[in-house]
């Protein structure tokens, strides 16, 4: 249960300012209820949304803002703004959730999705860099999360670095909830898993600091089945549940995707609930485990109240988790060359 008193408003004499892009699209529509109702920034926390989707959009996004208002929220400050101007859009935000990318299209080669995005995540983060606090803290989810978040943050200068983060929660929850079944154990009873790496099918899934109440650290991976199991079942299972969910629902992670979205902006505004509890973000690596420094990578963090968060930097990484984390670096190095070679061309 989370405890009310972890939830004291951010500020409590104005609204939070949060602006989400991509608000006509499905991941919003099960987001903005959280951040409308209180169960992500508590219920105390006033809030004002300023929703930005493209102009072919406008309709849809007026009829959410219809039901925005319909919902009669409480902490909700009216009127919602909407708009297809991102300056508009991030004027003045605390928080900044960005959902809006361009969707991969049958046929479309890698290189082709991260030239459209590349062109997205500049302009957003011009955008950011005119109009919003200098203190924002950003969210990217648009795919590709890692490296969109990347390029948005060599285009956005003004907030600094760290405040500049991707969404690994997703993940982080699924593995969770599938050692929590695979256990038969509550899942608030399941702490430190960990993903890291990119948001794709090379995540590296990790239970090695795992543990439960009946399981102690260093003999969750026994637990599981052993390493042969990990390898055949658990990692590929996480790695590919968005292709899953996407093949069952003809369309991709939405609910999901909107709590992961929560409980990460909680968590990084809030601080983890307890002080050795680890989440999975993606952030700017500091040079730990050898990630090269920059490079946007799901880490393993603790995080303390008004968004400070620290990487852990000290778990001790055996052969069999060095192997997956040299695959998905690889996967992310020749992702940001590509976005490198793009951004060169757009400077
Ligand atoms: N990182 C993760 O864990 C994770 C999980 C699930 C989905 N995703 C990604 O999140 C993104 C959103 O997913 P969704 O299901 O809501 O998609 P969706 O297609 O339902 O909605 C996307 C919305 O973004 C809008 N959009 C496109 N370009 C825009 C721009 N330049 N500015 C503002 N809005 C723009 C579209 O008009 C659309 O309304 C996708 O890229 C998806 O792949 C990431």
């Amino acid at each position: 249960m989370e405890s009310l008193a972890r939830l004291t408003p951010l500020y409590p004499d104005r609204a939070l300012i949060v602006a989400v892009t991509g608000a006509a699209g499905q991941i919003a529509y099960s987001l903005l209820p959280l951040l409308a109702s209180g169960t992500v920034f508590g219920p105390q926390q006033r809030i004002k949304l300023q929703l930005l989707d493209v102009p072919a959009a406008e309709s849809v996004l007026k009829g959410v803002c219809c039901e925005l208002e319909d919902g009669a929220y409480p902490l909700l400050d009216h009127p919602v703004l909407y708009t297809s101007v991102a300056d508009e859009a991030f004027a003045g935000a605390d928080i900044v959730v960005l959902l809006g990318s361009f969707p991969r299209k049958p046929g479309m080669e890698r290189k082709d999705l991260l030239a459209k995005n590349g062109t997205i995540f500049r302009d957003q983060g011009q955008a950011l860099n005119r109009v919003a606090k200098a203190d924002a803290h950003v969210i990217v989810v648009g795919n590709p999360a890692n490296t969109n978040a990347w390029t948005l943050s060599q285009f956005c200068t003004k907030i600094p670095k760290e405040h500049i983060t991707a969404l690994a929660r997703l993940d982080h929850n699924r593995l969770k909830s599938l050692v929590a079944r695979k256990l038969d154990s509550a899942v608030s009873d399941v702490h430190n898993v960990i993903i890291w790496g990119n948001h794709s099918a090379t995540q590296y899934p990790d239970v090695t600091y795992a543990y439960t109440p009946q399981i102690v650290q260093g003999k969750m991976r026994a637990a599981l089945g052993g390493d042969s199991q990990l390898a055949s079942e658990v990692i590929p299972l996480i790695q590919k549940r968005g292709a899953e969910v996407l093949a069952l629902r003809k369309l991709s992670s939405a609910m999901s995707a909107a709590k992961a979205i929560g409980d990460h902006l909680r968590d990084w505004m809030f601080g983890t609930q307890t002080e050795n509890e680890i989440v999975s973000m993606i952030v700017p690596s500091d040079g730990s485990y050898g990630i090269d420094k920059g490079l946007m990578f799901a880490f393993p963090v603790q995080c303390h109240r008004g968004g400070k968060y620290r990487i852990v930097s000290d778990l001790r990484i055996d052969d069999f988790s060095r192997k997956y984390i040299e695959t998905t670096l690889a996967e992310l190095r020749s992702e940001r060359e590509e976005a490198m070679r793009l951004v060169s061309k757009m400077c």
